[in-house]
Protein backbone atom coordinates (compact mmCIF):
# COMPACT_ATOMS: atom_id res chain seq x y z
CA UNK A 1 0.00 0.00 0.00
CA UNK A 2 0.94 3.36 -0.81
CA UNK A 3 1.52 6.50 2.18
CA UNK A 4 -0.57 9.39 1.15
CA UNK A 5 1.26 12.50 2.37
CA UNK A 6 1.43 16.63 1.25
CA UNK A 7 5.49 17.45 0.88
CA UNK A 8 6.67 21.27 1.63
CA UNK A 9 9.24 21.13 -1.41
CA UNK A 10 9.72 24.93 -1.38
CA UNK A 11 12.87 25.57 -2.46
CA UNK A 12 13.82 22.16 -2.29
CA UNK A 13 16.26 20.18 -4.96
CA UNK A 14 14.28 18.25 -7.28
CA UNK A 15 15.74 16.74 -10.38
CA UNK A 16 13.54 15.92 -13.74
CA UNK A 17 15.30 13.72 -16.63
CA UNK A 18 13.61 14.20 -19.72
CA UNK A 19 11.94 17.11 -21.21
CA UNK A 20 8.72 16.56 -23.30
CA UNK A 21 4.91 16.10 -22.56
CA UNK A 22 4.89 14.21 -19.10
CA UNK A 23 8.21 16.10 -18.23
CA UNK A 24 6.52 19.45 -18.42
CA UNK A 25 3.17 18.48 -16.60
CA UNK A 26 5.44 16.69 -13.94
CA UNK A 27 7.82 20.22 -14.09
CA UNK A 28 4.57 23.01 -14.21
CA UNK A 29 3.22 20.70 -10.43
CA UNK A 30 6.29 21.02 -9.01
CA UNK A 31 6.95 24.35 -9.61
CA UNK A 32 3.88 25.49 -8.28
CA UNK A 33 5.03 24.13 -4.83
CA UNK A 34 7.76 26.28 -5.17
CA UNK A 35 10.37 23.60 -5.84
CA UNK A 36 13.85 24.28 -7.63
CA UNK A 37 14.02 21.99 -10.43
CA UNK A 38 16.53 20.86 -13.23
CA UNK A 39 15.41 19.41 -16.01
CA UNK A 40 18.10 16.51 -17.77
CA UNK A 41 17.57 16.28 -21.48
CA UNK A 42 19.26 17.24 -24.84
CA UNK A 43 15.91 18.37 -25.89
CA UNK A 44 13.18 20.38 -24.10
CA UNK A 45 9.04 21.60 -25.07
CA UNK A 46 8.80 24.98 -26.11
CA UNK A 47 7.35 26.06 -22.99
CA UNK A 48 10.36 24.36 -20.95
CA UNK A 49 12.46 25.75 -23.11
CA UNK A 50 10.95 29.04 -22.50
CA UNK A 51 11.52 28.78 -18.23
CA UNK A 52 14.94 27.38 -19.04
CA UNK A 53 15.74 30.91 -20.86
CA UNK A 54 14.08 32.84 -18.21
CA UNK A 55 15.63 31.01 -14.98
CA UNK A 56 12.65 29.64 -13.59
CA UNK A 57 14.05 26.38 -13.86
CA UNK A 58 17.46 24.96 -14.42
CA UNK A 59 18.41 23.03 -17.80
CA UNK A 60 21.33 20.90 -18.72
CA UNK A 61 21.04 19.52 -21.91
CA UNK A 62 22.67 16.35 -21.97
CA UNK A 63 21.54 12.74 -21.96
CA UNK A 64 21.28 11.52 -17.89
CA UNK A 65 24.34 10.90 -15.85
CA UNK A 66 24.06 9.24 -12.48
CA UNK A 67 25.98 12.42 -11.13
CA UNK A 68 23.00 14.63 -12.20
CA UNK A 69 21.27 13.26 -8.91
CA UNK A 70 23.44 14.76 -6.42
CA UNK A 71 21.32 16.92 -3.76
CA UNK A 72 18.22 15.86 -4.96
CA UNK A 73 15.16 15.42 -2.70
CA UNK A 74 12.67 13.92 -5.18
CA UNK A 75 13.89 12.50 -8.52
CA UNK A 76 11.43 12.05 -12.01
CA UNK A 77 12.61 9.95 -14.70
CA UNK A 78 9.90 10.62 -17.34
CA UNK A 79 12.14 9.56 -20.89
CA UNK A 80 11.00 7.38 -23.21
CA UNK A 81 13.77 5.09 -23.03
CA UNK A 82 13.07 2.73 -20.28
CA UNK A 83 16.68 1.47 -19.84
CA UNK A 84 17.48 5.10 -18.82
CA UNK A 85 14.05 5.59 -16.66
CA UNK A 86 15.84 2.01 -14.56
CA UNK A 87 19.48 3.98 -14.49
CA UNK A 88 17.91 6.28 -12.82
CA UNK A 89 16.02 4.06 -9.98
CA UNK A 90 18.94 2.31 -9.97
CA UNK A 91 21.50 5.19 -9.48
CA UNK A 92 19.74 6.69 -6.77
CA UNK A 93 20.70 7.26 -3.09
CA UNK A 94 17.98 5.10 -0.48
CA UNK A 95 16.99 8.44 0.63
CA UNK A 96 15.95 9.79 -2.63
CA UNK A 97 12.46 9.08 -3.48
CA UNK A 98 12.09 8.10 -7.54
CA UNK A 99 9.16 8.29 -9.38
CA UNK A 100 9.30 6.72 -12.65
CA UNK A 101 6.54 7.93 -15.69
CA UNK A 102 6.38 4.43 -17.31
CA UNK A 103 7.01 2.07 -14.03
CA UNK A 104 4.01 2.68 -10.94
CA UNK A 105 5.43 -0.93 -9.52
CA UNK A 106 9.13 0.42 -9.12
CA UNK A 107 8.35 4.11 -8.34
CA UNK A 108 9.05 4.98 -4.81
CA UNK A 109 6.13 7.70 -5.63
CA UNK A 110 3.71 8.18 -7.48
CA UNK A 111 1.66 11.76 -8.54
CA UNK A 112 -1.86 12.09 -7.99
CA UNK A 113 -4.21 13.97 -9.62
CA UNK A 114 -5.29 16.99 -7.93
CA UNK A 115 -8.17 19.08 -7.41
CA UNK A 116 -7.90 22.48 -5.25
CA UNK A 117 -9.56 25.21 -3.87
CA UNK A 118 -7.55 27.60 -1.92
CA UNK A 119 -6.65 25.48 1.12
CA UNK A 120 -8.51 22.60 0.33
CA UNK A 121 -6.55 19.81 -2.09
CA UNK A 122 -8.38 16.53 -2.83
CA UNK A 123 -5.70 14.02 -4.46
CA UNK A 124 -6.85 11.26 -6.22
CA UNK A 125 -4.54 7.94 -7.20
CA UNK A 126 -5.96 5.05 -9.32
CA UNK A 127 -2.69 3.27 -7.93
CA UNK A 128 -1.41 3.35 -11.50
CA UNK A 129 -4.91 1.24 -12.71
CA UNK A 130 -6.26 4.24 -14.79
CA UNK A 131 -4.82 8.03 -14.77
CA UNK A 132 -7.30 9.50 -16.69
CA UNK A 133 -10.35 7.83 -14.05
CA UNK A 134 -7.81 9.98 -11.21
CA UNK A 135 -8.05 13.12 -13.60
CA UNK A 136 -12.60 12.66 -14.16
CA UNK A 137 -12.57 11.93 -10.66
CA UNK A 138 -10.80 15.33 -9.67
CA UNK A 139 -13.14 17.07 -12.47
CA UNK A 140 -16.28 15.50 -10.43
CA UNK A 141 -14.96 17.08 -7.45
CA UNK A 142 -14.87 20.14 -8.89
CA UNK A 143 -18.31 20.62 -9.43
CA UNK A 144 -18.74 19.05 -5.67
CA UNK A 145 -16.81 21.52 -3.74
CA UNK A 146 -17.18 25.13 -6.22
CA UNK A 147 -14.91 27.82 -5.64
CA UNK A 148 -17.21 29.31 -2.63
CA UNK A 149 -15.27 26.93 -1.21
CA UNK A 150 -11.74 28.30 -1.23
CA UNK A 151 -12.95 32.12 1.21
CA UNK A 152 -14.57 29.01 3.14
CA UNK A 153 -11.65 27.23 3.86
CA UNK A 154 -10.20 30.53 4.61
CA UNK A 155 -13.09 31.37 7.17
CA UNK A 156 -12.60 27.90 9.13
CA UNK A 157 -8.88 28.27 9.33
CA UNK A 158 -9.21 31.77 10.86
CA UNK A 159 -12.25 30.33 12.96
CA UNK A 160 -10.03 27.28 14.49
CA UNK A 161 -7.16 29.82 15.39
CA UNK A 162 -10.09 31.87 17.24
CA UNK A 163 -11.29 29.08 19.43
CA UNK A 164 -8.29 27.51 19.69
CA UNK A 165 -7.24 30.33 21.19
CA UNK A 166 -10.08 31.61 23.20
CA UNK A 167 -12.02 28.29 24.56
CA UNK A 168 -10.18 26.14 27.04
CA UNK A 169 -12.36 23.06 27.79
CA UNK A 170 -12.16 20.24 25.06
CA UNK A 171 -15.35 19.12 24.72
CA UNK A 172 -16.68 23.39 23.60
CA UNK A 173 -14.31 23.54 21.62
CA UNK A 174 -14.88 20.58 19.88
CA UNK A 175 -18.50 20.96 19.35
CA UNK A 176 -17.62 24.96 17.81
CA UNK A 177 -15.31 23.44 15.46
CA UNK A 178 -17.58 20.37 14.18
CA UNK A 179 -20.37 23.26 13.95
CA UNK A 180 -18.41 25.57 11.74
CA UNK A 181 -17.74 22.63 10.00
CA UNK A 182 -21.68 22.21 9.20
CA UNK A 183 -22.94 22.47 5.20
CA UNK A 184 -24.44 25.90 6.27
CA UNK A 185 -21.50 27.95 6.84
CA UNK A 186 -20.53 26.98 3.38
CA UNK A 187 -22.78 29.87 1.88
CA UNK A 188 -20.66 33.47 3.05
CA UNK A 189 -23.75 35.34 4.22
CA UNK A 190 -23.18 35.93 7.74
CA UNK A 191 -21.20 33.45 8.56
CA UNK A 192 -18.81 35.60 10.78
CA UNK A 193 -21.64 37.28 12.32
CA UNK A 194 -22.90 33.59 12.94
CA UNK A 195 -19.44 32.19 14.41
CA UNK A 196 -18.70 35.78 16.45
CA UNK A 197 -21.77 35.04 18.77
CA UNK A 198 -21.49 31.19 18.99
CA UNK A 199 -17.92 31.86 19.70
CA UNK A 200 -18.93 34.75 22.28
CA UNK A 201 -21.50 31.85 24.21
CA UNK A 202 -19.44 29.30 24.48
CA UNK A 203 -16.39 31.69 26.26
CA UNK A 204 -19.13 32.91 28.68
CA UNK A 205 -20.55 29.64 28.87
CA UNK A 206 -17.36 28.34 30.32
CA UNK A 207 -16.94 31.38 32.40
CA UNK A 208 -20.18 31.03 34.37
C1 LIG B 1 -2.64 12.02 -12.41
C2 LIG B 1 -1.50 12.35 -13.35
C3 LIG B 1 -0.61 13.32 -12.60
C4 LIG B 1 0.59 13.83 -13.37
O1 LIG B 1 1.18 13.13 -14.19
O2 LIG B 1 0.92 14.98 -13.12
C5 LIG B 1 -0.83 11.05 -13.76
N1 LIG B 1 -1.04 10.78 -15.04
C6 LIG B 1 -1.78 11.75 -15.62
C7 LIG B 1 -2.29 11.70 -16.93
C8 LIG B 1 -2.12 10.65 -17.89
N2 LIG B 1 -1.22 9.66 -17.83
C9 LIG B 1 -1.38 8.84 -18.94
C10 LIG B 1 -2.38 9.39 -19.76
C11 LIG B 1 -2.82 8.80 -21.12
C12 LIG B 1 -3.91 7.78 -20.96
C13 LIG B 1 -3.51 6.44 -20.35
O3 LIG B 1 -2.63 5.77 -20.93
O4 LIG B 1 -4.11 6.06 -19.32
C14 LIG B 1 -2.89 10.50 -19.08
C15 LIG B 1 -4.06 11.38 -19.46
C16 LIG B 1 -3.68 12.72 -19.91
O5 LIG B 1 -2.52 12.99 -20.32
O6 LIG B 1 -4.61 13.52 -19.94
C17 LIG B 1 -0.63 7.64 -19.30
C18 LIG B 1 0.22 6.95 -18.33
N3 LIG B 1 0.41 7.29 -17.01
C19 LIG B 1 1.28 6.40 -16.44
C20 LIG B 1 1.71 5.51 -17.44
C21 LIG B 1 2.78 4.45 -17.24
C22 LIG B 1 2.21 3.14 -16.81
O7 LIG B 1 1.11 3.05 -16.29
O8 LIG B 1 2.96 2.16 -16.98
C23 LIG B 1 1.00 5.82 -18.61
C24 LIG B 1 0.97 5.10 -19.91
C25 LIG B 1 2.04 5.57 -20.85
C26 LIG B 1 2.06 4.75 -22.10
O9 LIG B 1 2.62 3.65 -22.05
O10 LIG B 1 1.53 5.22 -23.09
C27 LIG B 1 1.68 6.40 -15.09
C28 LIG B 1 1.30 7.26 -14.07
N4 LIG B 1 0.53 8.37 -14.23
C29 LIG B 1 0.29 8.92 -13.03
C30 LIG B 1 -0.23 10.19 -12.84
C31 LIG B 1 0.66 8.00 -11.94
C32 LIG B 1 -0.56 7.20 -11.49
C33 LIG B 1 -1.71 8.07 -10.98
C34 LIG B 1 -2.98 7.33 -10.81
O11 LIG B 1 -3.15 6.18 -11.21
O12 LIG B 1 -3.89 7.88 -10.18
C35 LIG B 1 1.69 7.11 -12.62
C36 LIG B 1 1.64 5.67 -12.16
C37 LIG B 1 3.10 7.52 -12.40
C38 LIG B 1 3.29 9.00 -12.22
O13 LIG B 1 3.37 9.70 -13.23
O14 LIG B 1 3.39 9.42 -11.06
C39 LIG B 1 -1.97 12.92 -14.72
C40 LIG B 1 -3.38 13.54 -14.72
C41 LIG B 1 -3.19 15.03 -14.60
C42 LIG B 1 -4.45 15.76 -14.28
O15 LIG B 1 -5.12 15.46 -13.31
O16 LIG B 1 -4.72 16.74 -15.01
N1 LIG C 1 3.32 9.15 -15.93
C1 LIG C 1 2.56 9.68 -16.83
O1 LIG C 1 1.68 10.48 -16.51
C2 LIG C 1 2.75 9.30 -18.28
C3 LIG C 1 1.86 9.74 -19.25
C4 LIG C 1 2.10 9.43 -20.59
C5 LIG C 1 3.25 8.72 -20.91
N2 LIG C 1 4.08 8.28 -19.93
C6 LIG C 1 5.39 7.63 -20.20
O2 LIG C 1 6.38 8.63 -19.90
C7 LIG C 1 7.47 8.60 -20.79
C8 LIG C 1 7.70 9.95 -21.43
O3 LIG C 1 6.61 10.30 -22.22
P1 LIG C 1 6.64 11.61 -23.16
O4 LIG C 1 5.44 11.55 -24.03
O5 LIG C 1 6.86 12.81 -22.33
O6 LIG C 1 7.97 11.29 -23.99
P2 LIG C 1 8.51 11.71 -25.46
O7 LIG C 1 8.75 10.48 -26.21
O8 LIG C 1 7.68 12.77 -26.08
O9 LIG C 1 9.92 12.40 -25.09
C9 LIG C 1 10.93 11.76 -24.42
C10 LIG C 1 11.82 12.78 -23.72
O10 LIG C 1 12.88 12.09 -23.06
C11 LIG C 1 14.10 12.71 -23.36
N3 LIG C 1 15.16 11.70 -23.30
C12 LIG C 1 15.27 10.56 -24.02
N4 LIG C 1 16.40 9.90 -23.65
C13 LIG C 1 16.99 10.63 -22.68
C14 LIG C 1 18.16 10.46 -21.90
N5 LIG C 1 18.96 9.41 -22.06
N6 LIG C 1 18.47 11.42 -20.99
C15 LIG C 1 17.66 12.49 -20.83
N7 LIG C 1 16.53 12.68 -21.52
C16 LIG C 1 16.20 11.77 -22.43
C17 LIG C 1 13.93 13.31 -24.73
O11 LIG C 1 14.84 14.39 -24.92
C18 LIG C 1 12.48 13.79 -24.66
O12 LIG C 1 12.42 15.07 -24.08
C19 LIG C 1 7.13 7.46 -21.76
O13 LIG C 1 7.83 6.33 -21.31
C20 LIG C 1 5.64 7.24 -21.64
O14 LIG C 1 5.32 5.88 -21.82
C21 LIG C 1 3.86 8.58 -18.64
Amino acid sequence: MLYPINLRIHERNVVVIGGSKVAQRKVLGLLDAGAKVKVVSPELTSELLRLAETGVISWHPEPYAKEELQGALLIIAATNDRETNLAVKRDAAPNQLVNLADDPEESDFQVPSVMKRGKLTVAVSTSGASPILAKKICSQLEQTFGEQYESYLDFLASSRKQIKGAVKDETVKRKLLRTIADESFVKEAYREERFARLLEEAISEEGS
